[in-house]
């Protein structure tokens, strides 16, 4: 059989669901003005998009790899600036920060200097230089022994006013660097919630949109953090930021934002349900009829590139196979795995209940017996990592586990693989999925999110319905019955390397919905009543 008929023949056998419509889609209303500043004839409009995670300094997972490159994407069309946490790694990098003000505090929340940075492609980003609550070792969340910072709704109450502060209208506090002043914000997760909420109690209306990475992590917090956060009273209570008798700085955003995007549009919908929506299902269902939730999918860099990525053992194209085994075989190298013909499955993941590694690590047992072998690269909660240690012990040779974060390892797994296993609880898009595709490496995953979205059943991977063992493993057979069949696993990878989910398709659904949202410059209707925050 030629490859074209193998694939033609992959095409008719496939069940798989295509994406449906988003629940809300951004109606197309770019009109000359955005084309105009698209051409740079006139000031591209400012964006301030604030984030707890930037690739370029710190990746605790996905939101790492979005926040470095949607707004570098989004540049040719706006003036995108980054606000992040002055973390330890962006004071110790090799970027110079210039000082350019200082932000008041409010209750609890200590002043802080806001300092400027350049980084490549022309990114500005601003970050908030306040060493009591960033400068310390440990993750942006977690302390060195895994444990939330104690002081992460004040931390993150910090990002949240900061943004509030850069963008509101006061004409005695405005924040100007150089002329550029945002226009609307674009906020990233719970992390970032309460800004919507201290522009709107300060009676200022720039338009926020308020992105849901992951709906699992909400920042919850007694009412004491009312006061130490500077929120008013007022606003807890069910239908402001109160979730059973806690302050939700993810509740915050959702109300108080103007439009609510997630990261593919089944997960958009997914959350309007009680299954999905985390106690949240009704606030989101109502966002929904009121068409204030999309779902716009995420993309990846043009850095994930197998005939490019300086990391990789080899470089390789789509049908250099021998290019693709050499990673492989350098793969098992880096895991003392034995040489071996069978396929190899791959873990490149955080280690979190979402993460369905409970189904991974009963599964490891029946793919060495048919004779594949397993690496995992990832960290998070102990129990996993411990039960993943234990699997290394019981199969030396065959299952190779670093518990670490490395970017250059995840990579060569991505490129060494045959199999990438995500049998997700929820995935609100995931990226790996569309990293390993591209690599050549065929995802088995749990049919949910965006990874419903982006695997095409029996062409670009394999998808199985019900998170049980059970489908999993039959979708696991299915995985080892397409390597014995050299033409067909050759056409899958050639299915699943041609696509390309690229930033440039996003872009033109957030510039619909930034456009939509942004008042005409001189027709503002900002509040520019005096207010401190
Ligand atoms: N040990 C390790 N070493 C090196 N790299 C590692 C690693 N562990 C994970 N990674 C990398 O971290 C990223 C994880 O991104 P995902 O989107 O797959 O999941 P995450 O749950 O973090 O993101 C959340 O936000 C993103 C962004 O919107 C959504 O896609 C996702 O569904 C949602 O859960 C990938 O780049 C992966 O390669």
């Amino acid at each position: 059989m030629s490859h074209s008929a193998v694939d033609a023949a992959l095409a008719l056998a496939t069940h798989a669901a295509k994406p449906a419509a988003s629940i809300t889609p951004i109606p197309d209303t770019l009109s000359h003005r955005s084309s105009i500043s698209a051409g740079q004839s006139e000031p591209a409009d400012p964006v301030l998009f604030v984030t707890s995670e930037l690739a370029d300094f710190v990746k605790v997972g996905g939101l790492g790899d979005v926040s470095a490159a949607l707004p570098r994407a989004l540049l040719n069309h706006y003036d995108m600036r980054v606000l992040m946490p002055a973390y330890r790694e962006v004071l110790e990098s090799i970027w110079p920060i210039h000082v350019i003000d200082h932000l008041p505090g409010l209750a609890d929340i200590p002043a802080c200097d806001l300092g400027r940075i350049e980084l490549p492609e022309g990114l500005t980003v601003y970050v908030l230089i306040c060493p009591e609550l960033y400068d310390r070792p440990g993750s942006p969340y977690l302390d060195e022994s895994g444990q939330e910072w104690e002081d992460n709704a004040i931390r993150f109450g910090r990002l949240s006013l900061a943004a509030a502060q850069m963008a509101m209208e006061s004409s005695q506090t405005r924040f100007e660097d150089q002329g550029w002043h945002p226009d609307l914000l674009h906020l990233h997760d719970w992390q970032t919630g309460l800004a919507a909420g201290y522009l709107r109690w300060n009676g200022d209306d720039t338009p926020c949109v308020y992105t849901i990475h992951n709906l699992a992590y909400q920042g919850l917090y007694g009412p004491e953090y009312l006061s130490r956060l500077g929120v008013p009273e007022s606003a807890f209570t069910p239908q402001g930021l109160e979730f059973y008798d806690r302050l939700s700085f993810m509740k915050a955003g959702i109300i108080y934002s103007n439009h609510i995007t997630t990261v593919s549009e089944t997960y958009a919908r997914e959350i309007t349900t009680p299954a999905f929506g985390c106690g949240l299902e009704g606030l989101l269902s109502d966002c929904a009829r009121d068409k204030r939730l999309s779902g716009i999918a995420n993309g990846i860099d043009d850095s994930w590139d197998p005939q490019t990525d300086a990391y990789l053992a080899c470089a390789f194209a789509t049908n250099d196979w021998a290019g693709k085994r050499a990673n492989t075989d350098h793969v098992r190298r880096m895991f003392r795995l034995a040489v071996s013909h069978g396929p190899l499955f791959a873990v490149v993941s955080r280690l979190v209940h979402q993460k369905g590694l409970d189904l991974t690590i009963a599964a490891a047992e029946s793919i060495v017996r048919a004779g594949g072998q397993l690496v995992v690269i990832g960290c998070g909660e102990p129990a996993i990592e411990n039960a993943l240690r234990n699997l290394e012990a019981r199969f030396p040779g065959a299952i190779g586990v670093h518990i670490g974060f490395s970017e250059r390892e995840a990579r060569c797994i991505f490129a060494g693989s045959d199999y990438l296993l995500m049998p997700s609880r929820f995935e609100p898009c995931g990226l790996s999925q569309m990293y390993a595709q591209r690599f050549g490496s065929l995802p088995i995953a749990h049919r949910t999110g965006g990874l419903a979205d982006t695997i095409e059943d029996g062409v670009t991977g394999f998808l199985f319905d019900e998170l049980s063992q059970q489908d999993f493993q039959k979708a696991i057979d299915r995985a080892f019955r397409i390597f014995g069949c050299t033409e067909l696993f050759y056409a899958m990878r050639r299915a699943a390397m041609a696509i390309h989910y690229q930033w440039r398709l996003s872009v033109t659904p957030y510039r619909r919905l930034y456009h939509q949202l942004m008042v005409p410059a001189g027709v503002t209707a900002h509040s520019l009543r005096h207010v401190s925050i």
